[in-house]
């Protein structure tokens, strides 16, 4: 599932002075801020945080402010829900999957609303572990469903490009909420429907 677009108005504000921090360090890590190539950098770099960090500008609740009444009591499974996110600790990216489960019990969601809170939860400095418990603790408050179960797939640029240089290395993540926490048959259903 392709993720949406949207923009963070904090930074398109502050623009000016992006701008002007990121051409300072260009020239602190030893570039020639005048040289053509870098001309537009600084603007582009802006545009660019304008994008992966409109999580900041958003309510992940409100995303899903349209719920439906629907009496359907047994899993519903939205998988592979694309992420792009930032580790807080280098500013590095980390990306990959989001696979979610859950239980209703009355109320669902429409099935675009799982990926633009997704794109909410994750276009912010983040760690894997609080993308997974955050969009679990957010579905099991607003849809109110007798269990979440979440699942998070990611590989993290600050251990590929620096560091220890492990590539290809997966992180996977998991998080559960009321019902998953005690039918170890409905986390093995959920994760045999994601195979
Ligand atoms: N738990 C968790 N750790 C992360 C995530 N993203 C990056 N990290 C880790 O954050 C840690 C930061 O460790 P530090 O020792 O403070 O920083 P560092 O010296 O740059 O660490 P190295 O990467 O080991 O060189 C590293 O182990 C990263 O791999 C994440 O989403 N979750
Ligand atoms: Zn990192």
């Amino acid at each position: 599932m392709a993720s949406i677009d949207y923009k963070n108005e904090l930074v398109a504000e502050n623009r000016e002075q992006i701008e002007k921090h990121v051409r300072e360090i260009l020239r602190l890590i030893g570039e020639d801020v005048d040289r053509e190539g870098l001309l537009d950098t600084p603007a582009r770099v802006t545009r660019m945080y304008e994008e992966i960090f409109a999580g900041y500008a958003a309510d992940p609740r409100e995303v899903l402010g349209v719920t439906f009444d629907e009496q359907h009591e047994e899993l519903v499974i939205i998988k592979d829900i694309v992420y792009y996110s930032q580790c807080e600790h280098h500013m590095a990216p980390f990306f990959g999957k989001v696979h979610v489960g859950y239980l209703p019990s009355g109320k669902v969601a429409g099935l675009s609303k799982f990926a633009r809170l997704v794109d909410v939860v994750t276009r912010k400095l983040q760690v894997q572990e609080r993308i997974t418990s955050e969009i679990a603790d957010i579905l099991f408050d607003v849809l109110k469903p007798h269990g979440v179960m979440v699942v998070v797939e990611g590989e993290h640029m600050c251990m590929c490009a620096r560091g220890v240089k492990k590539y290809g290395s997966q992180t996977v993540t998991s998080a559960v909420r009321g019902s998953f926490r005690k039918d170890a048959t409905l986390r093995s259903e959920f994760l045999s429907l994601l195979k």
